[in-house]
């Protein structure tokens, strides 16, 4: 293992977000997914509950004193044997199936009891001091149910900055050089050539590789961002956002693109593949605007696609043109919306988000 600053973390992150995304394939291709529906109308699976508790059990296994904050809560699954019999029949059998990482991510989990466990330990407030990691175990779960693009989300944050931040595509294209199609969003599979983990490292750059089971592939490579530098640029330019209309404004979204020239419409994806996509060059700006004054973007949304982005040569901001601020709790609470796009044009694609929004 090379010594350089973060090594572990980032090898441990990998792997765990690796096997989780095993289990999240093995849900994908399931008729029933276990969906139950949450306090906010928002849909959770098997596939989301299981993929918490692989990744916090490795966490815990190699960084026992870190905080972790996570998306799913364990309470409903303690009065549903059912639903967590599920699950863990889910995990043990995922598990398995992932032998070589064994040493690294800390042998299997005891119990279904243990198992509820791990999945409540990522209760934490998050906040400005000491490690924190922050786990999105299927980012785009409405994506993920209606087969479309979703992601395993982990990234480390000291002191309130990412430091470390990995995202698993299971229906991404492994090739870096594939362009953004329009369905890319929908009727998608994790066939032959798709699967992919983009990393990053703080002052370390960004990297792509295929996701496997076990041991890493060791064909991880280098991304970046394509170098838009110019109008002319922007014109071609492919701007990214989210499938669902309740989590970004599309009209104002279509807006910018007009006064920024770009003629192309949006690809429309779910999850964090929109932070992946455009730091590989797929695709090159993401627009993320606010559609409620209410709702707090959460930083497990948002922590490993910013610092990806960052290292592969992007700007990320929110729509003010401030950087988004992981260091004030589970949530976004100082920033609204988000800007993503490459550093030569951020401030020219903010003017004209500013423009529209009469900010
Ligand atoms: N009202 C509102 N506004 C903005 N964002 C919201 C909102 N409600 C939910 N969410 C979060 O959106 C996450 C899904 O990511 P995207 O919006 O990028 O994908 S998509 O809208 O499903 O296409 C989704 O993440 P998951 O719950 O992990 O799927 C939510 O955390
Ligand atoms: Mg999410
Ligand atoms: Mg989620
Ligand atoms: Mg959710």
């Amino acid at each position: 293992m090379s010594s350089s600053p973060y090594a572990k973390e980032l090898l441990v992150a990998q792997l765990a977000v690796q096997r989780a995304a095993l289990l999240t394939k093995r849900v994908f291709h399931e008729k029933t997914k276990g969906t139950v529906s949450k306090d906010d109308a928002s849909p959770v699976t098997i596939g989301d509950f299981g993929a918490q508790a692989l990744i916090i059990s490795a966490l815990r296994a190699n960084f026992p004193s870190d905080e972790i904050v996570a998306e799913e809560e364990s309470s409903t699954l303690r009065t549903n044997p059912t639903l967590r019999d599920q699950i863990w029949a889910l995990v043990r059998v995922t598990a398995l199936s992932d032998p070589s990482a064994e040493a690294l991510l800390g042998g299997a989990i005891p119990s279904a009891d243990a198992m509820l466990d791990f999945i409540a330990e990522g209760n934490s407030a998050g906040g400005s001091r000491g490690r924190i990691w922050a786990i999105d175990p299927i980012d785009g779960t409405k994506g993920f149910l209606r087969g479309g693009q979703y992601a395993v989300c982990l990234a480390l944050m000291v002191d309130g900055d990412v430091k470390v931040g990995v995202l698993g595509c299971p229906n991404l294209p492994i090739d870096d050089a594939a362009p953004l199609t329009a369905d890319i969003g929908a009727n998608q599979t994790d066939d032959e050539g798709r699967g992919v983990i983009f990393s990053a490292v703080i002052d370390q750059g960004a990297t792509s590789r295929p996701l496997g089971a076990g041991a890493l592939s060791d064909q991880s490579k280098p991304i970046s961002m394509k170098p838009l530098a110019s109008t002319e640029d922007l014109a071609a330019a492919s701007v990214c956002e989210s499938v669902e209309a309740a989590h970004s404004d599309q009209s104002s979204a279509g807006q910018i693109a007009r006064k920024l020239g770009i003629t192309r419409p949006s690809v429309r994806m779910d999850s964090q593949a929109k932070y992946g996509s455009i730091a590989r060059g797929a695709g090159d700006i993401y627009l993320r605007l606010r559609t409620s004054k209410t709702y707090q973007e959460k930083i497990w949304d948002h922590a490993a696609g910013d610092l990806i982005v960052r290292e592969a040569g992007g700007q990320v901001t929110d729509t003010t043109g401030s950087r988004l601020d992981f260091s004030v709790g589970r949530t976004l609470a100082n920033n609204q919306g988000v800007i993503a796009a490459p550093k030569a044009v951020h401030g020219q694609v903010i003017r004209a988000v500013q423009e529209v929004l009469g900010l």
